[in-house]
C-alpha cells in the first residue's frame, strides 16, 4: 500500500482516485474548492463530475495543499493543462521530500509549446522527483468508474518509474502497458482531442461513418507526421496513445471534445459552447498549438489548419470541410514512407 496524492478532483482525477484506492492505497484527493471536499468526504459523491458513483471510503478529500501532501509517495498531476504551472507551483510551496511523479493531463501549452511533462520540469525543482511518468491512453472516466475494462499506457525516460506507475494502477479492470517513447506519448494523447473536435463537427453537419473514418486515419497521418519530426517513435501512434485513444475519443458522446466539436457542427459558437461544457475541452488550446507547432517543424496538418480556421477565424465548419475535400491530390503514404525506412511497399 502507498500514500497516493491525486491532484484536481475532475473526473479524470476523481476516476484515477477510485481505481487507486480499488488497489488499497491510502488516496488523497486534491482539490482547491473546500465545498468539494467536503461533498467527497461527507456524501461520498462528486456529482458535477462523475454522476451517480460513489466514491470509496479509502479515498480522502483535501482543499489543504500541504496536509494532502505530506509523507506521501506519490504525486498524480490530473488537472487541465492550462492549469500545469498554477498548481505545480503551489507543490513548490509544499513539498519538502522526493515522490514518484505522474501526470495524465492532455495537451500542449499554447505559445511555449511545451508538452505537460516539459511544463512540470520547468516548475519544479530536479530534488522532488525521479523521471516524469505520463499516464495515457483510450479511457474515458464515466466507464474507468465503473470498474469497466480499460488499458492505458505509462511512459517515461526511466523505465523503472514507468513500471512504478504500472504495479500501482494495475488491476484486473484497468490494465497499464509501458512504452519509453515519452514524446510520442504525449503527442498522441493531446493531439487526439483536435481530431474529436473534428469529428464532432462532422458528425454535427449530418456527416456519416465515412467523413469520421477519414479524420481518424488522416488525423493519425498528420499526428504521426508531426510526432516523428518532434523525435517520437512512429510506432507509438499506432498504439493505444495513438490510434486507440482516437478512435475512443472520436466515437463516443462521453468525449467532451467531441461534444463540444458536435455543437460547433450545429452552428452554435465557440463561447456558446464553451459556456454550456461546464468541464474542460483540451482540444481547443491545443489546436493553437499544433498550428503553431506545424509552422515551426514545418509539418503539413490539412486537419489541424482546418480546425483552427473554425475556432479562432471563424470560418464556416462546412467550407472548411469543402477546402479539405478539394486539396490538390496526393499519395496516401507520402512523408510517411520515408518516416517508416525505404519500405517498397510503400
Ligand atoms: N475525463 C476523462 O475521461 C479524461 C481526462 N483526461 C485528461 O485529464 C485532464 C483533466 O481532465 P478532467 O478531470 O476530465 O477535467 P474536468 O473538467 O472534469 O475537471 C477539471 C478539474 O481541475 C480543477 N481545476 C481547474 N483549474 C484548476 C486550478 N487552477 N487549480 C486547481 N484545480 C483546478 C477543476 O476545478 P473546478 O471544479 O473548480 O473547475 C476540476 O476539479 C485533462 O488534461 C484531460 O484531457 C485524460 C483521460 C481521460
Ligand atoms: O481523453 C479522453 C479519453 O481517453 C477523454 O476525452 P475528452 O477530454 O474529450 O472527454
Amino acid at each position: 500500500m502507498q500514500k497516493v496524492t491525486v491532484l484536481g478532483a475532475g473526473s479524470w482525477g476523481t476516476a484515477l482516485s477510485i481505481v487507486l484506492a480499488d488497489h488499497n492505497h491510502e488516496v488523497r484527493l486534491w482539490t482547491h474548492r473546500k465545498e468539494q471536499a467536503e461533498e467527497i468526504n461527507n456524501k461520498r459523491q462528486n456529482e458535477r463530475y462523475l454522476k451517480n458513483i460513489t466514491i470509496p471510503e479509502n479515498i480522502i478529500a483535501y482543499d489543504d495543499m500541504k496536509a494532502s501532501l505530506e509523507d506521501t509517495d506519490v504525486l498524480v498531476f490530473v488537472v487541465p493543462t492550462k492549469a500545469v504551472r498554477e498548481v505545480a507551483n503551489q507543490v513548490k510551496e509544499c513539498l519538502n521530500h522526493q515522490v514518484t511523479l505522474i501526470h495524465a493531463a492532455k495537451g500542449i501549452e499554447p505559445d511555449s509549446l511545451k508538452r505537460v511533462s516539459e511544463m512540470l520540469v520547468e516548475e519544479l525543482p530536479e530534488h522532488l522527483y525521479r523521471d516524469i511518468v505520463v499516464l495515457s491512453g483510450p479511457s474515458h472516466a464515466e466507464e474507468v468508474s465503473l470498474r469497466q475494462p480499460t488499458t492505458v499506457t505509462v511512459s517515461s525516460k526511466n523505465i523503472e518509474e514507468a513500471e512504478k506507475a504500472q504495479d500501482l494502477f494495475m488491476n484486473e479492470k484497468f490494465r497499464v502497458y509501458t512504452n519509453p517513447d515519452i514524446v510520442g506519448v504525449e503527442i498522441g494523447g493531446a493531439l487526439k482531442n483536435i481530431i474529436a473536435l473534428g469529428a464532432g463537427i462532422s458528425d454535427g453537419l449530418g456527416y456519416g461513418d465515412n467523413a469520421k473514418a477519414a479524420l481518424i486515419t488522416r488525423g493519425l497521418a498528420e499526428i504521426t507526421r508531426l510526432g516523428v519530426k518532434m523525435g517520437a517513435n512512429p510506432l507509438t501512434f499506432a498504439g493505444l496513445t495513438g490510434i486507440g485513444d482516437l478512435i475512443v475519443t472520436c466515437t463516443s458522446q462521453h468525449s467532451r471534445n467531441w461534444r463540444a466539436g458536435n455543437m460547433l457542427g450545429k452552428g452554435n459558437s465557440l463561447n456558446e459552447v464553451l459556456d454550456q461544457m461546464g468541464m474542460v475541452v483540451e482540444g481547443v488550446r491545443t489546436t493553437k498549438a499544433a498550428y503553431q507547432l506545424s509552422l515551426e517543424y514545418q509539418v503539413d496538418m490539412p486537419i489541424t489548419h482546418g480546425l483552427y480556421k473554425v475556432l479562432f477565424e471563424q470560418k464556416q465548419p462546412k467550407d472548411v470541410v469543402d477546402q479539405l475535400m478539394t486539396r490538390v491530390k496526393r499519395h496516401e503514404m507520402e512523408d510517411l514512407s520515408s518516416m517508416l525506412g525505404d519500405s517498397k511497399t510503400l
